[in-house]
């Protein structure tokens, strides 16, 4: 059997959690198992090297950022691989030049497109464990890339699938995914199964206990996910096409804290308007979330959309640089929201359920900013601060512990 086991940066934090990987990987190993791991940065080191790059140059130019970025990886796979040395297991560590992943060009944010699987298929026949770095790719111009925060579990997925691996297995800090992050809902109940249409969202709307297009990847390929801890033994979560269990009105709430509004004030009423302001971010590579056009009043209307906070700059030197194109008389900000988000395959058709969730902020006088849905989500925009409070209450609200 190939098992594919990947470990995030909590997982790996210091000297004690690496014996602990390593030994828990040994343990498959010694069952006759073909093991790859792949690993993230220990700890919080990417935050450390992102903001040691800001100390240097407040713009790092993308390339060299992901330059940096990609040493947090190699430092782990190393550690480990010489935490297995000292057990008497063979192993190498392997980082994604080595492996050649072979990712789309854009910095920071590039795509898996191609993994040549010669050389971990080399090492597993020559009976070692492989440790690949997460995270990191290289492009056409063979400079390391990275894939966006949280991207381990997307090469682990992919090398998964390319692999042909008998099981993925994600191993985290907690032992599962969750009604909504135990951290802020302690009665948060564990999900055995999820679909993977519920976990895109999930991870898309702010539950970084998997990267989203880990999600997209896996079902693409279909490759069923494990979510566990790497800290305890108990069952993890298990993320598949479809799942047995009765459906649920609402699985779960996710919060996301890393956005952003963006209004534009007054752009004229008339067609192409909308065209030319997401096409312009859209060349620039900004992703937009909740977008609210105002009716307009006669000639004038606004139009306010959602972008990650780290885009936030960018999009609005753009939008200020491009007023007279676009139309609009002015151009505003506000960081401090969140967007709260309710998750459920069986809401669809389901009248009563936008209602409840807008009863229980009104109850917890929550006030509302912007409202977005999908057939199996709804999503608010509110005031920061008080994102934690409407994650507990809106659990509450539909019994979710229960
Ligand atoms: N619905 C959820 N279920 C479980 N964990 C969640 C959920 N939403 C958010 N989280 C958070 O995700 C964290 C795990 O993701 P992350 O910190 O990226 O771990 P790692 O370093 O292992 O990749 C958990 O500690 C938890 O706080
Ligand atoms: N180290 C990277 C990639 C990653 O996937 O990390 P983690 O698995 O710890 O979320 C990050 O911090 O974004």
């Amino acid at each position: 059997m190939l098992v594919v086991k990947k470990f995030g940066g909590s997982s790996v934090a210091d000297k004690e959690r690496i014996f602990n990987v390593a030994k828990r990987c040994i343990e498959d190993y010694e069952k006759g198992n073909q093991v790859v791991v792949v690993l993230s940065a220990m700890g919080k080191t990417t935050d450390g090297l992102i903001a040691k790059a800001h100390e240097i140059n407040p713009n790092p130019p993308k390339r060299e950022l992901d330059m940096l970025l990609a040493t947090g990886e190699q430092v782990s796979v190393a550690l480990m691989s010489m935490a297995m040395n000292v057990l008497g297991v063979p192993s190498v560590s392997l980082n994604a030049a080595q492996v050649a992943m072979h990712t789309s060009s854009a910095y920071g944010m590039a795509k898996l497109k191609k993994i040549d699987t010669e050389r971990i298929q080399h090492e597993l026949e020559a009976k070692k464990i492989v440790i690949i770095t997460g995270f990191q790719g290289i492009n056409k111009y063979d400079d390391l890339t990275t894939l966006g925060r949280g991207g381990s579990d997307t090469t682990a997925v992919a090398l998964a699938a390319a692999l042909h691996a008998d099981a993925c297995e994600i191993y985290t800090d907690v032992d599962g995914v969750y009604t909504a992050d135990p951290r802020i809902v302690p009665d948060a109940r564990k999900l055995l199964e999820v679909s993977y249409d519920e976990m895109l969202e999930f991870a898309s709307l702010g539950a970084k206990v998997l990267h989203n297009r880990s999600v997209e990847m896996a079902k693409r390929y279909g490759v069923q996910l494990v979510v566990r801890s790497s800290l305890n033994r108990e069952e993890g979560t298990i993320v598949k096409e479809e799942t047995k269990l009765e459906r649920m009105l609402v699985s779960g709430v996710a919060a996301d804290k890393n956005v952003a509004r963006i209004s534009v004030i007054g752009v004229k009423n008339e067609p192409g308007v909308a065209f030319k302001i997401f096409n312009l971010l859209a060349k620039h590579n900004i992703n937009v979330d909740i977008i609210i056009q105002s009716i307009g009043r006669e000639e004038r209307k606004d139009i306010s959309f959602t972008v990650a906070k780290q885009d936030l700059k960018e999009t609005m030197e753009l939008l200020n640089e491009h007023r007279d194109g676009i139309t609009a008389q002015n151009v505003t900000s506000e960081e401090d929201v969140a967007k709260l988000s309710i998750i459920g395959a069986g809401m669809t058709s389901n009248p009563g359920v936008a209602a409840k969730m807008f009863e229980a902020l009104y109850n917890a006088d929550i006030n509302i900013k912007m409202i977005a849905t999908s057939e199996i989500r709804i999503t608010v925009l509110i005031h920061e601060e008080d994102v934690n409070r409407a994650m507990r209450t809106v659990h509450d609200a539909f019994d979710l512990a229960d």
